[in-house]
């Protein structure tokens, strides 16, 4: 289980005043929920997804998996106590391929033919990416992909995307809502998937709303997204949904 306790991130701004991007925050994620986490841009949903990896350093509050208090862990050791995140915008990695990124995220000597069906998973030929070193020859959508594949690979208990379909083209979001429901069917552990995609937040089990570095609502994919889609709130949905521009 994972839970946020009185999260607060402070920033100083350019006039040095002090912003609260996340604001007394409080949070229980329940072990194997399918979890969506929307709300307005600049609500505070990716600063709470760095918060969790470890990215973002807490200014208070603390954050707890399974019982153990996590707040002063790096992302090395968060990452080794069973959380992956798969970021907004994937970054590059040069002089590694494709396969030795899957092997390094899958934590074991797994074979080429294993690394390729994390490929397929994501709907990229494996054939033709699995050698490719990871660097910007990549669009953005099909590193989005690999970073997708990688987490997937990885298997850990806590799993966080964020944006998974920014930057994906309409054929491979298809997939990527198959790639979501496969794992929501067979989840080992727990996802938390950050998206305004009406689409993806009807595979939630539960739906939490960050809105002003708070938690808004949370409750139900029935309770919370027939409200959603009737809010002023709801247009950054609506515009975002299959097919509309990011
Ligand atoms: N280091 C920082 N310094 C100043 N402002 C920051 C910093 N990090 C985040 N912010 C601000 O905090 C707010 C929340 O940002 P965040 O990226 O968490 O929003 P979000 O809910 O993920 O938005 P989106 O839906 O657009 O991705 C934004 O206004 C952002 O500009």
């Amino acid at each position: 289980m994972l839970e946020i306790k009185d999260l607060s991130y402070q920033v100083e701004d350019e006039k040095e005043k002090t912003k609260e991007i996340i604001d007394h925050l409080d949070l229980t994620v329940e072990d194997g929920k399918f979890i969506v986490i929307t709300g307005p841009n600049g609500g505070g949903k990716s600063t709470l997804a760095k918060l969790i990896m470890g990215v973002n350093t807490l200014t208070s509050g603390k954050i707890i998996l399974d019982g153990e208090d996590i707040s002063n862990l790096n992302i090395t050791e968060r990452a080794k106590k069973g959380i992956s995140f798969a970021f907004q915008a994937p970054v590059h990695f040069k002089g590694i391929r494709v396969v030795d990124l899957l092997r390094l995220a899958a934590g074991e000597k797994i074979t080429t033919i294993e690394a390729c069906e994390y490929l397929s998973k994501v709907g990229l030929c494996a054939k033709d990416y699995v050698n490719r070193e990871v660097n910007a020859s990549l669009s953005g959508g099909e590193l989005k992909r690999i970073e997708i594949a990688t987490v997937l690979a990885r298997g850990t208990k806590l799993s966080i995307f964020d944006e998974p379909e920014a930057g994906i083209d309409l054929w491979s979001f298809q997939n990527l809502i198959k790639v979501f429901e496969n794992m929501r069917q067979e989840i080992k552990g727990t996802i938390i998937v950050i998206s305004h995609q009406e689409r993806i937040l009807n595979i939630a089990d539960e739906i939490v709303v960050i809105e002003n570095g708070k938690v808004k609502k949370k409750g139900s994919k029935d309770e919370i997204l027939p409200e959603l889609l009737g809010t002023p709130a709801a247009a950054s949905i609506a515009c975002e949904k299959l097919g509309g521009d990011k």
